[in-house]
């Protein structure tokens, strides 16, 4: 059942892709998760923050569809996630896990080409329905906007981390989803790959993807529209990083006494500590 549209009125932000309300979820015997409402939308760059072991990749999981949940509900363009099929989700949601596997002796075209359908290939390359043009272009597309097409003939053993990194996220993107998933995404990166990755998803969020990444970079947290800060599986604080990012909440969060300073137009955490 749908639930009720509730943006009415001249609420100016879209209408949440994703939502979750009340959600619990265990980890092992951890409930890791603890009453978490928040919304995710179309257009918007999320950031999900939080000290080690807040239960940032727990809630991500359970965000997929990739979690039983203990308790509350997690809503897909209003619709329970768990009433919606495991073909329908994948076309709309897409993951880019930690440390991302990805096949080391298949050439990058290929692995890209896995992103279209997932779920529905069988044998490997074979599609399990017709392969068309728009399957090529979105091919096509993501590895010009990853740009990982220099290097599409090149098998997966023969690429840096860095460059791996952006033919998983072009794999995730050749799903056409709605909504990017990424859990530390810019693990192993050095600091030009890690602000590279965040350009090409703020140039995928300007085009209207969704996008929720957990960071533990908060200067490049601080690049998101909004971020979410978990403390104990709770929502410490949620909104800009103005909001978020203040000297209490790194505090209270991290037990690290920080100064929160203004540079070109960005926020930039610094601990005094
Ligand atoms: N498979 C598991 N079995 C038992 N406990 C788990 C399991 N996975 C996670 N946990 C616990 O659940 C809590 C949340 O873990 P989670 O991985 O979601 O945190 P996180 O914020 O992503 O942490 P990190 O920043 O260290 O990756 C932690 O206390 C963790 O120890």
């Amino acid at each position: 059942m749908a639930r009720t549209q509730r943006a009415e009125g001249g609420g100016q932000r879209a209408e949440a892709l994703l939502e979750a309300t009340g959600l619990q979820v265990r980890a092992g015997p951890t409930l890791a998760v603890r009453g978490v409402d928040a919304e995710f939308r179309a257009g918007e760059l999320t950031a999900i923050i939080g000290p080690n072991g807040a239960g940032k990749s727990t809630l991500l999981r359970a965000l997929l569809g990739l979690s039983p949940l203990d308790g509350g509900e997690v809503y897909l363009e209003g619709r329970p996630l768990r009433e919606w099929s495991r073909a329908e989700r994948s076309r709309r949601l897409a993951y880019l896990a930690q440390s991302e596997g990805l096949p080391n002796e298949t050439r990058v075209r290929d692995v890209v080409t896995l992103g279209r359908g997932a779920g529905e290939w069988r044998w490997g390359l074979i599609p399990a329905r017709p392969w068309s043009h728009a399957d090529e272009d979105a091919v096509d597309a993501a590895l010009d906007r990853t740009d990982t097409r220099q290097f599409e003939e090149r098998r997966v053993t023969e690429l840096s981390g860095g460059e791996r990194q952006r033919v998983a996220l072009a794999r995730a993107l050749a799903a056409e989803p709605q909504m990017l998933l990424l859990d530390e995404p810019t693990n192993h990166l050095d600091l030009a790959y890690a602000l590279e990755l965040l350009r090409s998803l703020r140039r995928e969020v300007d085009a209207g993807l969704g996008a929720v990444a957990v960071l533990h970079d908060l200067n490049l947290a601080a690049r998101a529209d909004r971020l979410l800060l978990l403390h104990h599986g709770q929502v410490m604080a949620a909104g800009t990083a103005g909001e978020v990012l203040t000297p209490e909440h790194l505090y209270l969060a991290y037990g690290v006494k920080a100064e929160v300073i203004e540079r070109g137009g960005r926020l930039v955490v610094v601990p005094v500590d």
